[in-house]
């Protein structure tokens, strides 16, 4: 069981807590959405926290904020009020950053906007770019314009960092212009979901799994992430996308960094990405001519990739994606990818890694699921083979699941199957709650580091390669399990 104090441990005493959170690009959705309550959920369980979070946007942002700067002000407090809200976040820090916050129009790829938005703010500062890569870019550049810059400042990027390898090695160089890697968060919220963070907990606070944790003792890892939702409106973004991009590229690979990686010497922002970067280097798709792999895992398709068409989830219906607005049919962007990897390491060469996310599915699992390989030895005279051990953890619903055989071997019906599961209790912090107490603390060891980001797109790369030569886009019909491949 977790323990309750784990999240209400003070937060460190240090010169890299964050004082000011300006958020860029916060009268988007993902900021009321998902950063405000984040930050409530990490408030209500901080009292003594004392924050001060400004928002920004543009003036002629034609969205709800309204049109002068006294009903943004206005409307941003209510926007922050609803949020913290939402979470039932109260207490003296929660008050603090209610009654502290303001609203500053800015464009932030003027640089003259930036000069006025930055003046005065106490330090150490964050500026999180809840914004589209290209406008993250070009405030960037305009941020490079500014004859100094806030001492102790620090910069949040919001997923996807670049569009490709090219353009993230170009962004990466131009935020290592302005900041120290140290001072970057490349933020993937993946890694402050309960259940990924429980993986951590389950490998390098037991005995019993790190010994085993190698190809010697594992078959093979799952790691999937299937949705009922579809596009939910978001058309224009998802479009140009598809799902290797917006899941695989940071959220899977991320998540098979950390159940593959080394043990890090130490739990900090030097040994954990470096030891996640590894895994990402090593990384190539499956090899399924390789006769050793054909031998040990005959009839594995390394890349699938699909579309849904028509059809009803939950009840609901949904259109073909085709029909979808803001989409371009001849474009034949995916809503489904399964990609099978290998790590080419003396520790995992051999084990196929899956990752998998789907949108629209019917019954969607989201989980990572390690099988363990049969026992080395088979018994003579024991009517059945054993099944193979299986642990599973799921994503958000916080489930651990253990499958071990037990019962008497000489039972004609096989032996009986043990599952050791448990719920682990709700840990008061949504994964953007995870994600804010990293960036105010100043701590990005569960960040995604330059290397890694371009990492993951070397490996979209490959998969996306696959696409044109041996992976034709099937369809499925919203509301099943994905594509059928045989
Ligand atoms: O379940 P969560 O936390 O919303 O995460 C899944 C989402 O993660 C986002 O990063 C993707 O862009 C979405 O397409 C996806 O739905």
């Amino acid at each position: 069981m977790r323990d309750p104090a784990f999240h209400l441990t003070p937060y460190p005493d240090s010169m890299d807590n964050i004082r000011t959170l300006v958020i860029l690009g916060a009268s988007g959705d993902l900021t009321a959405r998902l950063l405000l309550p984040g930050l409530g959920s990490l408030l209500a369980l901080q009292p003594e926290r004392e924050i001060t979070v400004i928002g920004s946007a543009r003036e002629d942002f034609p969205g709800p904020l309204g049109p002068d700067d006294d009903v943004r002000a206005e409307t941003w407090e209510e926007t922050v009020a609803k949020a913290f809200s939402s979470v039932d976040a109260t207490g003296p820090a929660v008050d603090h950053a209610r009654e502290n916050t303001r609203w500053v129009s800015c464009d932030v790829t003027e640089a003259a906007d930036l000069e006025k938005l930055l003046g005065g703010v106490v330090g150490p500062v964050c500026l999180y770019f809840a914004l589209a890569p290209a406008i993250t870019k070009r405030a960037c550049a305009a941020l490079a314009e500014l004859d100094a810059l806030p001492e102790d400042l620090y910069l949040a990027l919001e997923k996807p960092v670049g569009t490709d390898l090219h353009s993230a090695r170009a962004l990466n160089a131009q935020v290592g212009e302005l900041v120290d890697e140290e001072h970057t968060f490349r933020v993937d919220h993946f890694l402050g979901m309960p259940g990924v963070l429980d993986i951590v907990g389950l490998r390098f606070a037991n005995r019993l799994f790190e010994p085993i944790w190698d190809r010697r003792h594992i078959q093979s890892i799952e790691i999937v992430f299937d949705e009922t939702l579809a596009l939910e409106g978001r058309g224009e973004f998802y479009d140009t996308t598809g799902a290797a991009r917006d899941m695989l590229q940071s959220h899977l690979l991320q998540v098979m960094a950390l159940t593959m990686m080394d043990p890090p010497s130490r739990f900090d922002a030097v040994e954990v990405p470096a030891n996640t970067a590894h895994i990402l280097r090593a990384t190539r798709l499956w090899d399924e001519e390789s006769a050793t792999h054909a031998a040990e895992h005959p009839g594995i398709t390394p890349v699938v990739r699909g579309r849904y068409t028509a059809g009803t989830v939950g009840g609901q219906d949904v259109p073909d994606y085709a029909a979808e607005k803001d989409v371009d049919p001849q474009r034949e962007t995916e809503t489904f990818v399964q990609a099978i990897l290998e790590v080419d390491t003396w520790r995992w060469n051999g084990v196929p890694v899956t990752l998998r996310s789907g949108k629209a599915i019917g019954d969607p699992a989201q989980h990572i699921r390690v099988t363990f390989r049969r026992p080395p030895h088979e018994y003579k005279g024991w009517p059945h083979p054993t099944a193979p051990n299986v642990l599973s953890v799921g994503f958000e619903e916080e489930h651990v699941q253990l499958d071990a055989n037990v019962g008497s071997p000489f039972d004609s019906r096989g032996m009986n199957r043990l599952t050791l599961s448990s719920r682990v209790p709700e840990p008061g912090l949504t994964a953007y709650g995870s994600v804010m107490r990293w960036i105010l603390d100043g701590d990005p060891t569960f960040t995604v580091r330059a290397d890694a980001s371009e990492e993951g797109w070397r490996i979209i790369d490959l998969i996306q390669d696959a696409y044109d030569t041996c992976a034709p886009l099937r369809e499925y019909p919203a509301g099943s399990q994905g594509p059928v491949v045989k």
